[in-house]
């Protein structure tokens, strides 16, 4: 059976901050993303590398991911460099728009979609090797498709429809963008329970306010655990001669197990 980890939520900080990474180790968020790119000033881009190099040496209790600069940038280089040394879980890398200048150093890609050319791009973006998730840039997305923000985010749902078919077309985790009325938990619940309907692992976030309501939408609901045990229960229990079996009137198929097994893995 596959392993499925949880990646309900992935808390942003800028890596300039030392106050927010200490913070951060104390945290419930599923992964820790020290930033060096748009929540860092030129001016403290080097500092930022270093306590992020420093702070990844220090160990997390979680999994701790780096999101570098653009390759092309003036920092990106000695991002790479340095992180190719240092081994964060993960490399988060922003405004991915091709396959061609991806790197490869041995440590899991998470690949921001945030312009519309890694829209277009995504499927071959999902289907690369070292590519373990793609994750939504929906700020920078909503500029370059010169729209406007809008509470309900109708004017994303092709874009995030096909992020998420695209990487669970290659087996890939999908996480959704950030919500930045960070104070909002109402909206920000709102748009965590569109998220996970449309099939995201989990969303990235700016606060440690917004975890709970994260941690708490992409957890299986206690309804989800319970039609699942049953489904499992249902399928055990069926003719063996039979491809299918019924529960309270529903046709359940393997998929229904597999999908019930998934959902008992994500719970423990
Ligand atoms: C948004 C913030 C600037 C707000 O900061 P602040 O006003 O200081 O918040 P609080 O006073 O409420 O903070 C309370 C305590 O929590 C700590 N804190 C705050 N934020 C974080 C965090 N993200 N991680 C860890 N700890 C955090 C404070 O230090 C306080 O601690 P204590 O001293 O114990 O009281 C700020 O939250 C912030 O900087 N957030 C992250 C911004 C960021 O990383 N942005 C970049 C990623 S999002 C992005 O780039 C968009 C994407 O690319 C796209 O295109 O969509
Ligand atoms: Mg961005």
């Amino acid at each position: 059976m596959p392993i499925y980890k949880r990646r309900r939520s992935a808390l942003f900080l800028p890596a300039s901050n030392a106050r927010a990474i200490e913070k951060a180790r104390t945290l419930p968020a599923d992964v820790v993303i020290l930033d060096l790119e748009d929540a860092v000033s030129p001016e403290q881009k080097a500092l930022a590398r270093d306590q992020a190099a420093t702070a990844i040496r220090d160990g997390f209790p979680m999994e701790v991911a780096v999101r570098i600069n653009p390759i092309h940038t003036i920092w990106g280089e000695a991002d790479l460099a340095l992180m190719e040394d240092v081994k964060p879980d993960l490399l988060v890398l922003p405004k991915v728009e091709s396959i061609q200048n991806l790197p490869s150093v041995g440590i899991p890609l998470w690949a921001m979609i945030e312009t519309p050319l890694g829209v277009v791009h995504s499927r071959e973006i999902a289907e690369h090797g070292d590519v373990e998730a793609l994750v939504m840039g929906t700020t920078d997305l909503v500029k370059a498709l010169q729209a406007r923000p809008l509470p309900g985010r109708e004017n994303l749902m092709y874009a995030l429809s096909q992020v998420v078919t695209h990487a669970r077309a290659y087996g890939k985790y999908a996480l959704d963008g950030v919500h930045l009325d960070f104070r909002n938990l109402q909206t920000l619940e709102e748009v965590c329970i569109q998220g996970k309907n449309l099939g995201f692992d989990g969303k990235t976030l700016i606060h440690p306010a917004q975890l709970e309501v994260a941690n708490r939408i992409f957890s299986p609901s206690p309804e989800e655990i319970e039609w699942a045990r049953r489904v499992i229960a249902a399928w055990q229990a069926k003719d063996p001669d039979q491809g299918v079996t019924v529960l309270d009137g529903m046709l359940i198929e393997e998929l229904h197990a597999i999908e019930a097994e998934r959902i008992l893995e994500l719970a423990t």
